[in-house]
């Protein structure tokens, strides 16, 4: 295991905005190594999605940057896969097709036959053998989301990005999910950074949890270091006297020492209201 696999150094991200620059993220370092499975959490808004974005390549940091094995990372590549929240398939192909698309354009010097191979295997990985040839219209959310990862995974990416890869599945498929990424995870030995908003999830998956500050000008708060054996196991963590301590770790750091301002509170609403800008009053009612 390379102890730099993914080194994410001063990154530092300023966006134009109209009333000037707005300071997204200031200064954030990461280390990561190979085959390792990092969640980023913090509040919304804190810049989780940026800092994927920059290693994505689809956003170049104004100080700092990304390197990836020794390479500066300026753009877009096949090594970096994303999967996102809503699970980005094209409507008018089969699930067959969307994985055979990622696969076509990585492995461009394999013949035909070993890339139809290798996009049935990855079918086949996250449990879609049977449904490939449905179309996305056809199959249900935890379905096209496990397509979603088969086409990221079927491209060998050097790191997989995945932005609140189950945030939208309900809380039983959303389980599922989690245990189908373990195992995906302990077959392949994938470098992961994940973002989530749920604590039971980062610990479950995560070797490292990184808790972010909340912005303008989010950096790195905590790191914690999860150290529970493989495989593990959802049911009997939940008696785990080790899990519950991390879970509690990562709950004090989000509603203790990095509370959000604007989080609905009944109590303080009407004092956040007037220390807040009407923005973010107006997020509050709404979110209330
Ligand atoms: N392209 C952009 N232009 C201007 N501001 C941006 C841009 N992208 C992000 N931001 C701002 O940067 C901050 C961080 O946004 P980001 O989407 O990274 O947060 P997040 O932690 O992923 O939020 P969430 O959990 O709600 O998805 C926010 O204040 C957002 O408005």
């Amino acid at each position: 295991m390379s102890a730099h696999y993914l080194d994410i150094s001063g990154v530092s991200i300023e966006f134009p905005t109209p009333n000037g620059p707005f300071k997204a993220l200031d200064n954030v370092n990461l280390k990561i190594a190979q085959g390792e499975f990092i969640s980023l959490i913090g509040h919304s808004g804190c810049g989780k999605s940026t800092v994927l974005n920059i290693v994505a390549g689809l956003y170049n940091a104004t100080q700092g940057g990304v390197i990836l094995q020794g390479k500066e990372v300026l753009q877009p590549g096949p090594d970096r896969a994303v999967v996102f929240q809503n699970h980005s398939l094209f409507p008018w192909l089969s699930c067959y097709d969307n994985v055979r698309l990622a696969v076509d354009k990585c492995m461009k010097n394999k013949s035909k036959a070993e890339r139809h191979e290798w996009t049935e295997h990855n079918l086949e990985l996250v449990h879609m053998g049977h449904a490939m040839h449905k179309r996305p219209a056809e199959i249900s959310g935890g379905m096209k989301q496990r397509v979603g990862i088969a086409r990221a995974l079927s491209m060998q990416p050097k790191v997989l990005l995945m932005d609140e890869p189950f945030g939208a599945l309900d809380a039983l498929t959303r389980a599922h999910m989690q245990d189908s990424l373990m195992e995906i995870q302990t077959e392949l030995n994938n470098t992961v950074i994940m973002i989530t908003h749920d604590v039971d999830e980062a610990v479950l998956l995560s070797d490292r949890i990184v808790m972010m500050t909340n912005g303008p000008a989010a950096t790195i708060g905590e790191i914690l270091k999860v150290d529970l054996e493989r495989p593990r196991e959802r049911l009997s963590l939940a008696d785990d006297p080790t899990y519950n301590h991390y879970r509690a770790d990562v709950l004090k750091f989000l509603h203790e020492r990095h509370a959000k301002k604007d989080v609905p509170d009944t109590k303080k609403l009407r004092a956040v209201e007037t220390e807040d800008t009407p923005d973010s009053a107006a997020d509050s009612n709404a979110a209330a």
